[in-house]
């Protein structure tokens, strides 16, 4: 048990410098942000039980991919998309957050005119706009592709990313595949991720988050991925294979794992069975993280307390946890340093302070 009050523990995490890899745009839309948007559509009939699934809540994953239609039905324009964007970025950073990687499905809306260019360039001028304003976080993109569409969207999805990778002064820095893991089968968007591979965009998939993905795990990772999302079921202790580990490890791919979501979602049964501790006492990278922050009501710092709390890890695991995480960003060597300059600065005032 941890020797600090409840109050000094949340006020430790808030305070942690900690890196985002993985949040979902529209999974990530607060309440405050829901409330926005209901105000401007109020035909649609939107209740908050339909956007969020609250503490002590369960959902299967398909209902959970329920959740983010609703909301796609409330984010359905540029400006929608702007505020959406600019909220979640400035969120995160009020949470402590200074680096972060949105990841986003593009999606055409033909009766706002929305196309799924646009739909990337506004989410590049949110990120722009808080640059301007001082907000004090760096942001990439990654762009998403769902699974359910299929190879031919995956291909526009990557020759989109591309072209931004190229244009956007660095902000795309590559892809994300997403979606409804019972739907669709990665060995037909292979192509499409090696082309991504081939022209330099880094690669973050969802692999294995339910247990019948064993065998496009082990052929998406001969690609190999930069980064795993989820993973759960990748070892044997859950009936994943020696082969998939040998697969993970070998290339040293991080796994970006995401403790409330797994839980609320449950594709994981508690807290203490996720696999964060079969990988962590590996030695092996693993970055903690949100998913969907609006959908599964969290945020990082939470996230980080519940591991420490979960796994009865020290501060000072916890701060290393968070530093980690920079080297397995795909932001650039200069960033990756700066960021390490402000880990730095911050560690003495962080690691000693008892403030109430
Ligand atoms: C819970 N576990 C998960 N597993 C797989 N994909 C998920 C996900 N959570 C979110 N997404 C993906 O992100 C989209 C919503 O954000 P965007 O509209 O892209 O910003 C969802 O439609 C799904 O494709
Ligand atoms: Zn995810």
């Amino acid at each position: 048990m941890s020797e600090w009050s409840h109050g000094e523990e949340n006020n430790f995490y808030r305070q942690l410098p900690k890196v985002e890899l993985h949040a979902h745009l529209n999974g990530s839309v607060s309440s405050e942000t829901i409330d926005k948007l209901i105000a401007r559509k109020p035909h649609l009939n939107i209740q908050h039980s339909m956007t969020a699934i609250r503490s002590g809540q369960r959902r299967t994953l398909d209902e959970c991919f329920q959740v983010f239609k609703v909301i796609h039905q409330l984010v359905d324009t540029e400006e929608d998309i702007l505020m959406v964007a600019k909220d979640v970025i400035k969120e995160f950073a009020d949470d402590g957050v200074k680096y972060l990687e949105l990841r986003s499905t593009p999606r055409a809306e033909p009766k706002t005119g929305l196309t799924k260019k646009r739909y990337v360039e506004t989410i590049i001028g949110a990120i722009q706009q808080c640059k301007q304003e001082g907000v004090d976080i760096e942001v990439r993109f990654l762009v998403a592709i769902d699974r359910r569409n299929g190879s031919e969207v995956a291909m526009e999805m990557v020759k989109l990313a591309e072209d931004f990778m190229l244009s956007s002064d660095g902000v795309v820095v590559g892809l994300d595949l997403s979606g409804d893991p019972t739907v669709g089968h990665g060995r037909d968007l292979l192509p499409a991720l090696q082309k991504a591979k081939s022209c330099g965009l880094k690669l973050a998939l969802h692999l294995s988050e339910v247990s019948s993905q064993a065998e496009e795990s082990e052929l998406l990772l001969d690609l190999p991925p930069d980064r795993i999302g989820h993973g759960t079921f990748l070892h044997p202790e859950v009936g994943g294979t020696c082969s998939l580990v040998e697969k993970v490890r070998k290339n040293n791919i991080p796994l970006e794992l995401c403790l409330t979501s797994n839980v609320k979602g449950q594709t994981v049964p508690s807290y203490d069975k996720h696999h964060f501790l079969y990988w962590y006492n590996l030695g092996h990278p693993c970055v903690i993280c949100t998913d969907d922050k609006g959908v599964f009501c969290t945020d990082l710092s939470q996230e980080y307390q519940l591991v420490a709390s979960t796994f009865d890890l020290s501060r000072e695991a916890m701060w290393d946890l968070s530093q980690k995480a920079i080297g397995c960003s795909f932001a650039p060597q200069s960033v990756k340093k700066r960021l390490e300059q402000t880990w730095a600065e911050l560690r003495p005032q962080v690691l000693q302070t008892r403030v109430p």
